[in-house]
């Protein structure tokens, strides 16, 4: 059984002052534990019916690619503006360090579809909300959002109050 947890490196005052990062990288270089991560993922998805992976820059990528992968079904990137080529829908949100948007092209996703919305880290909540209103806007519905690492600390989750929130580790 791996320990996902001792994979986590912990980053005093990156990349500010008073923020604790989680470093994912050293999970990231182990075939081992990432295995063991989107099994979990899995798991705990309980056989959900999903139509799409859908993913936030940058670190989102990662595991969602997996995660689409083995699901077998495709997955869609969310990413920060100006950087998806065709027309997009467009949210902003406030981060833990900072404020952002994100986008999503408008085709990437169909009325009706399950997602499973993947993102590495929830902190307090902004991006994935605003992750959530765009896959809502385009008419699919959320089945699960899952995580890595939830700071529970930041009670992100109160940003999800209507959705099926999981997460590999909380801190
Ligand atoms: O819950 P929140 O407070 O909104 O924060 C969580 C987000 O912050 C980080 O992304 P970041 O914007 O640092 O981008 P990156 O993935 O490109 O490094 C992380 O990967 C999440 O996407
Ligand atoms: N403390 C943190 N560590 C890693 N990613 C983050 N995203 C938002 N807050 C974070």
């Amino acid at each position: 059984m791996v320990d996902i947890e001792q994979y986590i490196r912990n980053i005093t005052d990156f990349p500010k002052r008073g923020i604790q990062f989680k470093d994912i990288t050293p999970l990231l270089a182990s075939r081992e534990a990432t295995d063991a991560c989107v099994q979990q993922f899995i798991d705990l998805l309980d056989n959900q019916k999903v139509d799409k992976v859908v993913a936030i820059e940058a670190r989102g990528f990662f595991f969602g690619m997996l995660l689409a992968q083995r699901l077998n079904v495709g997955f869609i990137p969310i990413r920060k503006p100006g950087k998806l080529p065709y027309k997009t829908l467009k949210e902003s949100y406030d981060l833990e360090y900072g404020t952002d948007s994100l986008e999503i092209h408008e085709d990437a996703i169909k009325k009706g579809d399950l997602v499973l919305l993947h993102d590495d880290v929830l902190a307090t909540g902004g991006t994935a909300k605003a992750a959530c209103n765009l896959i809502e806007r385009l008419g699919a519905e959320v089945v699960q959002c899952n995580f890595l690492i939830e700071l529970e600390f930041l009670n992100g989750i109160r940003k999800l109050p209507n959705q099926n929130v999981k997460s590999l580790l909380k801190y």
